[in-house]
């Protein structure tokens, strides 16, 4: 299950990630926001990052108008690691090196077509399960 979570900056581009979900036929559950009004970010980060602790979901696609102050409001929970990218080397990158269990977006910064090339390698990517990546990320959440 996919956590999906935005503001009203990410609202429209989220559209076209639920329909890139619902033609893959991933599940995901959706936290809002559910239209373009204006609403506060951290509300969306913190739920989303919840669901995933809670172990409700498994990984997470959060979307601003950045990406940055929803990837920051996930990143406050001991666990998550949101991965703010804006193209494919790093989507792919932060899954096999960082285990990363959210994907954030800026909607004023990418496209929808590059968005969702993103989301593809995001989801399609597993965790390398290197040694020296679990180390790091055993590093991150010692803190
Ligand atoms: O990118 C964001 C946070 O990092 C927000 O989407 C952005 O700050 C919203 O701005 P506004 O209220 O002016 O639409």
């Amino acid at each position: 299950m996919i956590a999906l979570g935005c503001d009203h900056g990410g609202y429209e581009l989220m559209q076209e990630v639920i329909a890139y979900l619902e033609k893959e036929g991933l599940e995901y559950k959706n936290f809002g926001t559910f239209s373009t009004d204006a609403v506060d970010y951290p509300d969306y980060g913190h739920a989303v990052a919840k669901a995933i602790l809670s172990g409700e979901c498994e990984k997470g696609i959060l979307i601003c108008g950045t990406g940055i102050g929803i990837s920051i409001s996930a990143n406050r929970y001991k666990g998550i690691r949101a991965a703010l990218c804006s193209d494919c080397f790093s989507a792919e990158a932060t899954r096999l090196h960082n285990d990363a269990n959210i994907l954030a977006m800026g909607a004023r910064v990418l496209g929808p077509g590059l968005a969702v090339k993103i989301v593809d390698t995001f989801l399609h990517t597993e965790f390398s399960n290197g040694e020296r990546h679990i180390r790091r990320i055993e590093k991150i959440e010692e803190l």
